[in-house]
């Protein structure tokens, strides 16, 4: 035998009740059928008996509204005139009864719980008779067999009862058997229910007594999901449970199942199967006692909770003291207070507890009444209350004896800036709970959901300011890198917003890598950067990436706070981590903290990996004594392009038309650009350097730099071209060539200027815009470390930009 139960929805409308009768016909055994009220019949009718509770008329029309939505059903469901009639006929009872009470209730103002049980009991009887009608079965009161009795103010199942009676039905029941979910009675026959969602708990107690080889919960989802489908859209539906596992999912906010309906069926191991009536193919969830093979995941969803408050009681003089809990905990049960979580630390000074906002008033009184003399005497200082929490719980019974799942778990979470309020894990090991504010809830179900591979890959938020030489390259390289990343990586890289100097774009959802910079020309939303930043952390999604691509200090500016909010930074602008020492080390020590990352590979070198080549020796023990470098790609082409018939003038020109040079090329002519890298070489390196330690030769004199204009530097810049040649033609006649070349020592200064090297020096054969980094370390101390290759280039840069961002994924 099978006991089958449809929820509100899969009755709401005649049309479902149809698919009902379609999943009954293809039954083979023997079903018993249990209903809930048509869906949303329940709130209307606690609606129309509240309004006639406060004298308001309006309960009325609720109730004729009421009336009507089953006489269309029962019209829309029997064509047959004659048997409408019966049915009318059969339903009659009730619509009287309900209009009865609430008539009487609207004249003597007063709702008793006996009247609000009879009346939000009426939509099952109603539903019931109709639905058994239409598929020929036969119809049972429940109200008969399922016995309550009342403690701790809530109906409770009187077990044994309830067993007795529903034994004596197996004899009468038919082929097709039909039940009112949720309705009871108690010992003196008056109505009672078993709760909102007592519907599921009817089924499994017929289920139990009826000995029923399956119990099927049929609603409107597939199943158990791994985490809410509506905050996390990658959750997908859970093949199996353990009845622990269904039992602590469905007390923590997965609405699938009423919780006391596990334990009937567990005592019985009876096996529970999740169906949806609208997609009745789908296998669902199988809640059962088997052990599964192979092993599943340690973790097999995760729940949460909104609408719940964090209220903590501390105080020195509860530390030692018995009973405190105790007479906690009864206070608020005499108030009718459901405890959600309960956290305590063994120093004893405080127990915070969670419940649901609405109750978080009445809570504090019944503890400052119960504890008034001990608040009196400050042995207890206060009771804090801390609204619009979440819990959040993850669930599995392979967690057991598993280590590392509270360090994953609060790991990810707390990278991505999510603080923990207070924890709890039973001794079972099967569930951590812990509060956060609801405002976090999101970001924290998205992180633990791909920290416990419940997703099939890892998604990256990004937020990119520039789109010009670098950052359109790098878009470029997003939108064609994106489908193997996916493929090969399980990693998906979605951009979420992009700024230029005139405004930004963004979508929560991402946008399309590839048309990015043409839809930010037509549609963006005006701005400035801080603007952009205040945005990205407004938005607080999980796993996001800031990536710079401008030259701008203003940009450069907000790092800090990004980091401040566990936002991660990659930039190819160097001008933070070549400011103030302090500034660097503070964004640094931000990320390690923070437990998130701040790359600028792409400030030395372009793509050549030189700062990590450098960490990987400091970290390992190294000592770097020397460095002397070519930085500059621009530099280093300029040099090596001059000729007589390539004057300076233009082959500056040259140099940024290639992408060498800085949005200024004057950046570069200046020295500036290798000074920025010569200090972030140096203090990735472990020396504490500021500007001025920097002995700096311009390569163009200082005068042509002065000059109050970019074009009025091109324009004068060309009485330069001779002496460059004069100078180059020197340089040759020796057999040298001019490089601009960086030194740093090992007292920690660093010079930087134009220099000759002849065809022993490694700079002699540096070709293009080609750079070189010589490291001479405690260990490279005879043949130094070199790294060579392209130092320049919006192609080489964007690509190094990338890696950067892949690192921060991880994978
Ligand atoms: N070229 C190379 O070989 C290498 C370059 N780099 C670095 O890459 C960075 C980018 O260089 P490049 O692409 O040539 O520069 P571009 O001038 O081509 O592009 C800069 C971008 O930054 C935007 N921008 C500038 N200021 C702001 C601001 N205040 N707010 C918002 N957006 C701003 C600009 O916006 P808008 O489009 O609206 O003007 C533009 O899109 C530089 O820091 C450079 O040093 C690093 C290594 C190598
Ligand atoms: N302008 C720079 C580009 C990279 O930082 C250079 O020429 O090296």
């Amino acid at each position: 035998m099978k006991i089958l139960k449809f929820g509100g929805t899969s009755v709401g409308s005649a049309d479902n009740i149809r698919r009902v009768k379609d999943i009954i016909q293809n039954q083979n055994n023997r079903v018993v059928i249990v209903v809930s009220a048509l869906g949303g019949i329940t709130d209307r009718l606690i609606k129309a008996a509240t309004l006639a509770a406060e004298g308001d008329g309006q309960y009325a029309s609720e109730v004729k509204q009421i009336v009507e939505i089953h006489q269309d059903s029962i019209k829309s469901l029997f064509s047959d005139e004659q048997k409408q009639q019966e049915v009318f006929d059969m339903v009659a009872p009730e619509f009287d009864e309900l209009n009865s009470i609430t008539k009487g209730v609207f004249l003597i103002r007063e709702l008793s719980r006996k009247s609000l049980e009879s009346i939000s009991g009426i939509g099952e009887r109603l539903s019931s008779k109709i639905i058994a009608s239409f598929l020929n079965a036969k119809w049972f009161d429940s109200r008969k067999y399922i016995k309550t009795y009342v403690e701790y103010g809530r109906s409770q199942v009187d077990l044994e009862a309830t067993n007795k009676l529903l034994l004596e039905v197996v004899p009468k029941l038919d082929k097709i058997s039909l039940f009112p979910g949720f309705i009871s009675s108690n010992k003196k026959g008056d109505n009672t229910t078993l709760g909102r969602g007592g519907s599921d708990y009817t089924a499994s107690l017929l289920a139990a007594s009826f000995d029923a080889d399956m119990l099927e919960i049929w609603t409107d989802v597939n199943g158990f999901m791994t985490a809410d489908p509506k905050v996390i859209s990658r959750a997908y539906c859970i093949e199996h449970l353990s009845y622990a596992e269904a039992m602590e999912l469905s007390h923590f906010g997965a609405k699938v199942i009423y919780p006391p309906t596990i334990l009937p069926a567990y005592q019985k191991k009876i096996p529970i199967t999740i169906k949806n009536t609208f997609n009745p193919e789908t296998p669902g969830t199988l809640i059962d006692g088997q052990k599964e093979t192979p092993k599943p995941r340690q973790i097999k969803g995760i729940s949460s909770i909104k609408n719940v408050s964090l209220l903590t009681v501390h105080g020195m003089g509860m530390v030692g003291v018995s009973g405190i809990s105790m007479r906690l905990f009864a206070s608020l049960a005499a108030e009718e207070i459901n405890v959600i979580l309960i956290s305590q630390a063994s120093s004893e000074n405080s127990i915070s507890i969670v419940i649901e906002s609405d109750q978080s008033e009445k809570a504090r009184k019944a503890i400052e009444k119960e504890f008034k003399r001990e608040l009196d005497d400050r042995h207890i200082s206060g009771i804090v209350i801390d609204d619009q929490m979440a819990v959040v719980a993850i669930v599995g019974e392979n967690m057991k004896h598993t280590t590392g799942m509270s360090g994953l778990l609060f790991n990810s979470v707390g990278k991505n800036g999510v603080n923990v309020y207070a924890i709890a894990q039973g001794a079972s090991e099967l569930n951590i709970s812990f509060v956060i504010k609801e405002r976090d809830i999101k970001k924290a179900l998205n992180v633990i959901h791909e920290s416990f591979f419940l997703s099939d890959y890892s998604r990256l938020n990004l937020f990119l300011v520039g789109k010009g030489t670098v950052g359109s390259k790098l878009l470029n390289k997003i939108a064609a890198q994106s489908e193997k990343l996916m493929n090969e990586n399980r990693l998906k890289i979605r951009l979420i917003g992009l700024a230029g100097r005139k405004g930004m774009l963004l979508n929560n959802e991402g946008m399309d890598a590839s048309t990015a910079i043409e839809n930010l020309e037509k549609e963006s939303i005006p701005g400035t950067v801080e603007d952009f930043r205040d945005r990205i952390i407004d938005m607080n999604l999980a796993n996001s990436v800031f990536v710079d691509c401008s030259a701008s200090g203003e940009v450069a500016a907000i790092y800090q706070s990004l980091l401040d909010a566990n936002v991660s930074v990659v930039t190819a602008n160097k001008i933070a981590s070549s400011s103030s020492y302090s500034t660097y080390k503070k964004l640094k020590d931000t990320a390690r903290e923070k437990g998130i990352r701040f790359f600028f590979e792409t400030n030395v070198g372009a793509g050549l990996p030189i700062i990590a080549p450098i960490n990987d020796l400091v970290r390992s023990g190294d000592k770097i004594v020397r460095l002397e470098a070519v930085l500059s790609g621009t530099l280093n082409y300029i040099v090596n392009t001059l000729s007589e018939d390539k004057p300076l003038s233009e082959v500056i020109i040259e140099a940024k038309e290639k992408g060498f040079s800085e949005p200024d090329p004057r950046v570069d002519l200046s020295g500036t650009d290798v000074v920025r890298k010569s200090l972030i070489l140096a203090r990735e390196s472990g020396y504490n350097l500021e500007e001025a330690d920097v002995q700096v030769e311009p390569f163009v004199p200082q005068e042509y730099l002065d000059l109050p204009s970019l074009e009025e530097f091109m324009r004068k810049v060309k009485e330069l071209d001779a002496p460059f040649e004069e100078r180059r033609q020197k340089a040759l006649k020796e057999g040298k060539r001019l490089r601009y070349g960086a030194r740093l020592t090992s007292e920690g200064k660093a010079v930087v200027g134009l220099m000759e090297v002849d065809r022993t020096h490694p700079f002699y054969d540096l070709e293009g815009s080609n750079n070189i980094v010589l490291i001479w370390s405690e260990h490279y101390f005879e043949h130094p470390m070199q790294i060579k290759g392209y130092g320049a280039g919006a192609d080489v840069t964007a690509a190094g930009v990338f890696a950067d961002i892949i690192k921060v994924a991880n994978v």
